[in-house]
This record gives structure tokens, sequence and C-alpha cells, in this order.
């Protein structure tokens, strides 16, 4: 089995709604994703011979999946009151909602199901909230 990884890199804002803690509140992380694709067949013929697939379209899917999350704040819906929504917006902030508590284990679900339906054969998807701590999702 041939297994290839790349990584991106996106800086973002997130709050745990309803956790007993700081990740209550408002702040920042700079994220990283590193997304591993798997498959026991090379492209047999032209430019791309001897390839999974080439690593620049690899690359550009997690890069662009990243950009999308870049310089946002990512809030899981129904956990802002429609007025500090209304508010926020009213202000320009980019705002990125999500169906789902913004864990690290739940965005690595959702970036693996978001590369996947773009039809690359993904492994794992890893999440680095901090330099420390991550968290991936493998497909069954
Ligand atoms: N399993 C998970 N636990 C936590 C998550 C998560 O996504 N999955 N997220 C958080 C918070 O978002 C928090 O920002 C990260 O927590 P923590 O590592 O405690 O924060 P710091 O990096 O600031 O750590 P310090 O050691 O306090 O500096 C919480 N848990
Ligand atoms: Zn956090």
């Amino acid at each position: 089995m041939y297994h290839l990884k790349t990584e991106a890199h996106f800086d973002s804002a997130h709050f745990l709604a309803g956790y007993n803690g700081k990740c209550a509140n408002i702040h920042g992380h700079s994220w990283k994703i590193e997304a591993e694709i798997l498959g026991s067949e090379l492209q047999q013929a032209g430019e791309k011979r001897g390839m999974l697939i080439d690593f620049g379209d690899f690359k550009k899917a997690v890069r662009r999946l990243a950009d999308s999350f870049d310089h946002t704040l990512i809030y899981e819906k129904g956990s802002l009151k429609a007025a500090t929504l209304a508010a926020l917006k009213d202000e320009g902030f980019s705002l990125t909602e999500v169906d789902f508590r913004p864990t690290a284990e739940n965005l690595s679900r959702h970036f693996y199901d978001m590369l996947t339906a773009q039809g690359l054969p993904v492994s794992r998807i890893t999440v680095y909230e901090t330099p420390e701590n991550c968290a991936y999702y493998e497909g069954e």
C-alpha cells in the first residue's frame, strides 16, 4: 500500500459552548491539518506515471480547505444568540458556522468528509489545535 501525506495551516478562532473552563471563551489557534491518503495502484502512464496522486493536486485540495477556515470565527450552529450573530455579521467579521461542536475531533471528521467527497482516497485526517494536541479521524 502507498501512503501520501501533506499538511496545511490556518489561523482561526473558536469557542466551546457549554465547556466548563477557559475554552468556553472565544480564543484562537494556529491549526494544522495533516491529510493522509492511501492506495495500492500507481498511475501507469502519462505525466503522472508512478504517482498515486500528484502532490500538487493533493496539496491544493487540502490548502483550499484550510483557506476556507482561515481567519474566521468557527462557531457551532445555535451557540450564539441571534443578536450576537447579527452584530458580528454587521461588523463584517468572517464567520464559519458548523453543525457540530468545533473540537479537534469533530473538525478532523469534517475535513475527512470534505476531502473524501472530492474523490480523494483519504485514510486519516489529523487536526492539531496546538503543537502538542491533536485528534485524528480514520476511515473505517
Ligand atoms: N479532546 C479535546 N479536548 C479539548 C479540545 C478539543 O478539541 N478536544 N479543545 C479544547 C480547547 O479548544 C482549548 O483551546 C485547548 O485546550 P488546552 O490544551 O487545555 O489549552 P492550552 O493550549 O491553552 O493549554 P495550556 O496548557 O493551558 O496553555 C479543550 N479540550
Ligand atoms: Zn480551542
